[in-house]
């Protein structure tokens, strides 16, 4: 508790020193618009626990000088002894967010498969569900990571492994039935190849390419997850109409796939304001998202699924036209 509190003033103290190098006066108010201060507020049994570590994490915000490159304006590269310890103290904390993240997603998959397996959900559904849930929930977890350089590519780590199991199973080098029904349609294990495989692989991609400074990556995964997602699940169920160009997709299908994703983009945009990484302006940014939403809704109702997988199409469409509309301000930082 005493170790605790001592952290958390030390920490305090660290973020008050950092604000005040970075901007000469700091603010309270200033603290709490900044992604790390955010996660105390809004997770603090979370960030009591994670303790030192945390509490040091408060001088790591987007905007303090580790998000620079190094060399970079703004702040001299030193070695003082206090930015290494800094440093590797944030190494420490994303590798603990990792393997947490790791294990959430091994966890949640298996959670699916036991309802699967006790017939409380079909199998089509828990894989939607898993589909739906799961790539949003790791785009949820990259606030927790620090702002070092590195985050991005610990973070992508998950989904990466995640393809490197998909690859195992669905190769037939090793056997596991249950993450088979839990992802494939059919229950063939070279399922995992297609559809889930492209899935995590569009997670490294938006983790590693875009991560939490252009909310292109988010709008994406949204669309993929959420969008996709509940286009199969309302279609199944409502669409009885058919589209006049696909008699596989309904009107149902399409226009849940446009609302949920779009609303599900709205609030995870908001989620990442709230966290402090970019502004979140809903008259600035509603018909854009509508417009992106739409053309993905478009492109997934195409009869082109036999050829490319919509966990595919969908993505490169928005990140596409995403790009002319949430222009991407150029912040990627070498590996250290
Ligand atoms: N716009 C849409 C999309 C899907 N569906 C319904 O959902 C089913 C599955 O669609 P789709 O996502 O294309 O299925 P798959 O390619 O089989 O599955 P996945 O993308 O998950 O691999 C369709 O047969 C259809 O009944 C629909 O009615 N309207
Ligand atoms: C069924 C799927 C796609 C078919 O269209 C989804 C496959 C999901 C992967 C096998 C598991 C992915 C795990 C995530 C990368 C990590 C989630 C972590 C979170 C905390 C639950």
């Amino acid at each position: 508790m005493a170790t605790t509190m001592g952290a958390k003033s030390l920490g305090a103290w660290f973020c008050l020193r950092s604000c005040a190098e970075d901007s000469g006066i700091c603010r309270i108010s200033e603290m709490s618009r900044r992604p790390s201060a955010r996660m105390m507020i809004a997770f603090p049994c979370l960030s009591s626990s994670l303790s030192f570590i945390s509490s040091l994490r408060l001088s790591h915000s987007p905007i303090s000088s580790s998000s620079r490159p190094r060399g970079a304006p703004g702040r001299p590269s030193t070695n003082h002894p206090l930015e290494v310890t800094l440093q590797a103290g944030s190494l420490q904390h994303d590798v603990g967010v990792t393997f947490l993240v790791l294990l959430g997603g091994y966890v949640w998959v298996k959670l699916f498969n036991s309802l699967t397996k006790r017939q409380v959900l079909g199998q089509k559904l828990s894989r939607k569900i898993v589909h739906i849930t799961s790539g949003l929930l790791f785009a949820l977890c990259w606030p927790f990571f620090s702002v070092s350089p590195w985050a991005r590519y610990l973070a992508a780590l998950v989904p990466a492994s995640n393809g490197v199991r998909l690859l195992v199973y669905g190769l037939g080098i090793l056997k596991d039935d249950g993450l088979v029904k839990s992802v494939s349609r059919e229950g063939d294990p070279r399922e995992l190849l297609r559809g889930p495989l492209y899935y995590v692989v569009v997670l490294v991609f938006c983790t590693v390419l875009f991560w939490r400074d252009s909310p292109l990556s988010i709008i994406a995964l949204a669309m993929m997850c959420a969008g996709d997602g509940i286009a199969d699940i309302v279609g199944r169920r409502f669409g009885s109409k058919k589209l006049p160009y696909n008699s596989d997709k309904s009107w149902a299908g399409s226009i849940a796939m446009f609302l949920f994703g779009f609303v599900v983009s709205l609030g995870c945009l908001w989620y990442f304001s709230f966290m402090g990484f970019y502004p979140f302006d809903l008259g600035a940014v509603g018909l854009k998202l509508a417009a992106v939403a739409l053309a993905a809704t478009l492109v997934e109702s195409l009869p082109i699924t036999n050829r490319l997988d919509d966990n595919l199409t969908v993505p490169l469409t928005t990140i596409i036209l995403g790009l002319f509309l949430f222009p991407v301000k150029s912040t990627m930082t070498p590996l250290p």
